[in-house]
């Protein structure tokens, strides 16, 4: 906490009746000088990671390395003061920010359920450098005031939203104001509040211009899909943790390039040169470089977000700070003392805090329902839920997911599911729509894997999509439901009643759950229901 040396923060100016005298309030130099023996000697002071590994404090891209696909611990300490991070790019990016601009404003219209923001939140505000005057005095104490502190960056989760649409792509704080005369203390920077929907996950991201560029180059070398690109090349992070036990990284080292120790001074009259020669500042300077780790120190406790990303899951109590503002610099007049009578120097404002987020919304859905396009999917949420996703007859008319929910009419109980565009073989490698709307059934405890018994190999068509939708160890994370749609066409006929046995099989060897219906003609759709909520698990 900045030491405010002398009565309280004054806002407003004092009047003061005996005009020659120094006002009541005016700093005392033995004030100052216990506030700086207190502070100590920046040799004493554990300056922890403030100072160390300074150059390689910026996330860094690498280009084609192997990697594991997830969190790679490349150095630990003690030889660094983080757990060294490297990871796969794709872990800090998204593949349709490296499409072309118009492609995406094309996408936006529709559906927005990732956005990347660039936010910053506000410097703080210059120290004053002011000395008190009135008519009987020409110059007295110093007077100079704090400058107020930046603004932060705050997220929070409202119910009622339902798209990222409205986001902006950034978003900026504004600086405290600066210090004043009369010990007034700058106003404090207004923080920006971004309120998103209920089902957001926050992850930190790389800047995406580097990253297009970088992508773009090695495609060039390697002719890989965008995917692979992202895949192969890696990002190094200083990450903090639990260091003690495991080594467990949980959170990424964000860096402000703020001043160091013993720099940020503004100086009036004379400048720099002057001051840096004179044993009394040198004397002075040395305390106050406690004074600027300490900032540091805490900066560098508070500018930390989670590796993994804030999932907003549930509408947050209050705001979350993303990015806080920088601090204040000290005006002048805590420098007086018994030695510097006329202290005509301020600290500089600390700086704010630049960095991109990647915004997901991603759906809270009980149920995912996934298959190949043309399966049904759309038919089958509407027939049972107050979802209208678009039917038709040609492939991917669902272009972006919608919920649903599923009342059973037994004890008010409901459970929702989501729809997402077919997948189709390659989606993994971004063909058709490609896994980008995954993240919507993600949270699903249950996926619904729809098929098409009009389809030459059901079987071949349920291996597609396990293999697309990560294997089959992914796919058991889940409740699985295999429904069988289009059981009216050729029902009759034996070769149509193979394809629903053999599935069977399969699902019974995988101990999943298999059902054959007709959306279009609302057959075994009771029945349906009840698996679908077992699946959900709900019944
Ligand atoms: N015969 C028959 N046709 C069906 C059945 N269910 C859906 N269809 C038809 O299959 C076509 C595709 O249906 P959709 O519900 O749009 O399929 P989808 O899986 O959502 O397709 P995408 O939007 O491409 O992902 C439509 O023409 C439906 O009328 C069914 O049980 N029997």
């Amino acid at each position: 906490m900045k030491a405010r040396l002398f009565q309280q923060s004054v806002r407003r100016p004092q009047s003061f009746r005996l005009l020659s005298k120094a006002p009541a309030n005016a700093p005392k130099a033995s004030d100052n000088e216990s506030w700086l023996r207190k502070l100590g000697s920046p040799q004493n002071k554990a300056v922890g990671s403030v100072n160390r590994d300074k150059s390689g404090n910026k996330s860094k891209l690498e280009t084609a390395v192997d990697v594991e696909p997830r969190f790679q611990i490349a150095s630990t300490p003690p030889e660094t003061p983080y757990i060294n991070v490297k990871a796969s790019l794709s872990q800090f990016t998204t593949v349709s920010y490296l499409q072309p601009k118009t492609q995406r404003h094309a996408q936006a219209k529709e559906f927005v359920d990732l956005r990347v923001l660039k936010l910053r939140s506000g410097s703080g505000g210059n120290g004053a450098v002011s000395f008190f005057r009135d008519a009987g005095r020409a110059i007295g104490p110093p007077d100079g005031g704090d400058g107020g502190d930046g603004g932060g960056i705050y997220v929070q989760a409202v119910e009622g939203l339902n798209s990222l649409a409205k986001l902006k792509t950034s978003y900026r704080a504004t600086d405290g104001e600066s210090g004043a005369a009369k010990q007034l203390d700058g106003a404090r920077g207004k923080d920006v509040l971004i309120m998103v929907p209920v089902g957001t996950v926050i992850k930190w991201c790389m800047d995406p211009i580097p990253v297009r560029h970088a992508v773009q180059a090695y495609r060039k070398a390697n002719a890989v899909p965008a995917r692979t690109a992202l895949d192969k090349q890696t990002v190094s992070l200083h990450c903090t943790g639990r260091f003690e036990m495991d080594q467990k990284p949980t959170h990424i080292q964000l860096f402000r390039e703020s001043y160091g120790p013993g720099e940020g001074w503004n100086f009036k009259g004379k400048d720099k040169v002057y001051h840096s020669d004179k044993s009394w500042f040198q004397e002075l300077n040395e305390k106050v470089k406690v004074y600027d780790l300490e900032a540091a120190e805490s900066e560098l406790k508070t500018d930390r977000f989670p590796l993994r990303g804030l999932d907003f899951d549930k509408p947050s109590e209050k705001p979350v700070c993303l990015l806080k503002g920088g601090k204040g610099g000290l005006g002048n007049m805590h420098f007086l003392t018994n030695v510097i009578r006329n202290p005509r120097f301020a600290k500089m404002g600390r700086s704010g805090l630049e960095q991109h987020f990647m915004f997901e919304l991603k759906s809270l859905a009980d149920l995912g329902l996934v298959g190949l396009p043309n399966a049904g999917k759309s038919t089958i949420l509407n027939r049972i839920s107050n979802a209208r996703p678009r039917i038709g007859h040609w492939e991917f008319t669902t272009t972006h997911p919608s919920v649903g929910t599923v009342k059973l009419g037994i004890d008010g109980l409901s459970f929702t599911v989501a729809d997402i565009p077919g997948i189709i073989e390659g989606a993994a490698n971004d063909r058709g729509m490609g896994l980008e709307f995954i993240r919507h059934i993600q949270r699903s405890k249950g996926w619904v894997m729809v098929l098409s018994l009009g389809n030459s190999d059901p079987l071949k068509d349920l291996n597609l999509l396990i293999t697309e939708l990560g294997g089959l160890e992914e796919v058991a994370k889940k409740n699985v439901l295999v429904v069988c749609n289009k059981a009216d066409i050729g029902h009759e006929d034996p070769a149509s009643q193979k394809k629903f046995y053999t599935i069977r099989d399969f699902c019974q060897s995988q101990n999943w759950d298999v059902i054959p219906i007709s959306a279009l003609n609302g057959q075994n759709i009771k029945l349906l229901l009840r698996k679908m909520a077992a699946c959900a698990g709900k019944a």
